[in-house]
């Protein structure tokens, strides 16, 4: 099976050495670009080569700064295709996609994907320790690295507490702390493919390496895998807590993720189906999102978590 885009925007994130080819951008936008991570999508197509047909046709939608938006459809209907054209791993046939005001075609690739931050399906660590999968560069103090496995629910407040004093400095040597959370030891050898952890746990050190970045824009690539319930629990609480300002776009294969996201861009054959808050979409006398809340056989509990988001 060959990869599909978004593993390919995966591979490319997770190689550091590689450098997207040279170019010279014809339009350097301002340091701070993206400042509020606005996202619009004006009749975008897409293929895949000049002989292949358009699998993405006449997509328009518009994205608010810091709103949450799940991207549904069936398999097929252009789902990873649209995040990794954000990525400009296919770049538009018609049509244009702006960010915070800048078409992303007339910028350099590196600041593009730079500004960019995807949490991979399935991400595979580097071979190292927690300490190098978070901070690659070396650009942050054990504290913030420890900050941010709290804040992603690796280690728990009360673990957090007893790593540091009073002024907030670190305390003593974490390998000291005895605890059996792994997470405790910035030194913890991640083995191959990060092949100890599990694919939520994988997740959120992802998740952790990009609270670090604070970016304008996450893209999410929601684990089909069946991680255990508190894991995804965890993910979920995270995203609402620690990303409550970052735009955020959730490819979701389970549809309690997004049921209280701000719109679901509903996505048939290559065009968009619906855009709208998903208690609207259920309150459609047909939509495609309804349909499939009902076939997940969890229609009511849904439809009650719906109504609850569009009254907050
Ligand atoms: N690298 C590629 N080359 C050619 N066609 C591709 C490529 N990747 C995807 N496609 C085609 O583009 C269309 C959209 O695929 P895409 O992967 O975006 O769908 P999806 O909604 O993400 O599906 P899934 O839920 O199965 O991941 C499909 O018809 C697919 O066959």
């Amino acid at each position: 099976m060959g990869m599909n885009s978004v593993e390919r925007v995966k591979e490319y994130i997770e190689t550091p050495t590689q450098e997207p080819p040279a170019e010279v951008p014809e339009n350097e936008p301002a340091p701070s670009w993206p400042e509020h991570g606005a996202i619009e999508v004006s009749n975008l197509a897409l293929r895949y080569a000049p002989t292949l047909p358009r699998v993405i046709e006449d997509v328009s939608f518009e994205v608010k700064a810091g709103e949450k938006v799940g991207v549904v459809g069936r398999t097929g209907a252009g789902k990873s295709t649209i995040i990794s054209s954000l990525f400009r791993f296919v770049d538009p046939d018609a049509g244009s996609i702006k960010i915070d005001g800048i078409d992303i075609c007339s910028i350099g690739l590196r600041r593009l994907r730079q500004s960019l931050n995807i949490i991979p399906q399935d991400p595979t660590l580097f071979t190292g320790t927690i300490r190098t999968n978070l901070d690659m560069f070396d650009e942050y103090a054990d504290l913030q690295l420890f900050e941010a496995l709290r804040r992603v629910n690796l280690i728990t407040a009360e673990d957090y507490q007893l790593l540091i004093d009073a002024n907030g400095k670190l305390e003593q040597d974490s390998d000291e702390v005895e605890n059996p959370n792994k997470f405790l030891k910035l030194d913890f050898e991640i083995t191959e493919n990060g092949g100890n952890l599990s694919q939520g746990e994988r997740q959120l050190i992802c998740l952790a390496r990009s609270l670090l970045k604070s970016p304008k824009i996450l893209l999410l690539d929601e684990a089909t895998a069946s991680i255990d319930y508190q894991t995804d629990a965890l993910i979920q609480k995270t995203i609402r807590e620690e990303f409550s300002s970052t735009t955020i776009l959730t490819i979701a294969h389970r549809l309690k993720t997004i049921i209280d996201y701000d719109k679901i861009l509903v996505l048939d054959k290559g065009r968009v189906a619906d855009y709208d808050h998903p208690y609207n979409l259920l309150n459609k006398d047909e939509s495609i999102f309804k349909s499939m809340c009902e076939d997940s056989g969890e229609y009511e509990q849904l439809f009650e978590m719906a109504k609850i988001a569009i009254t907050k």
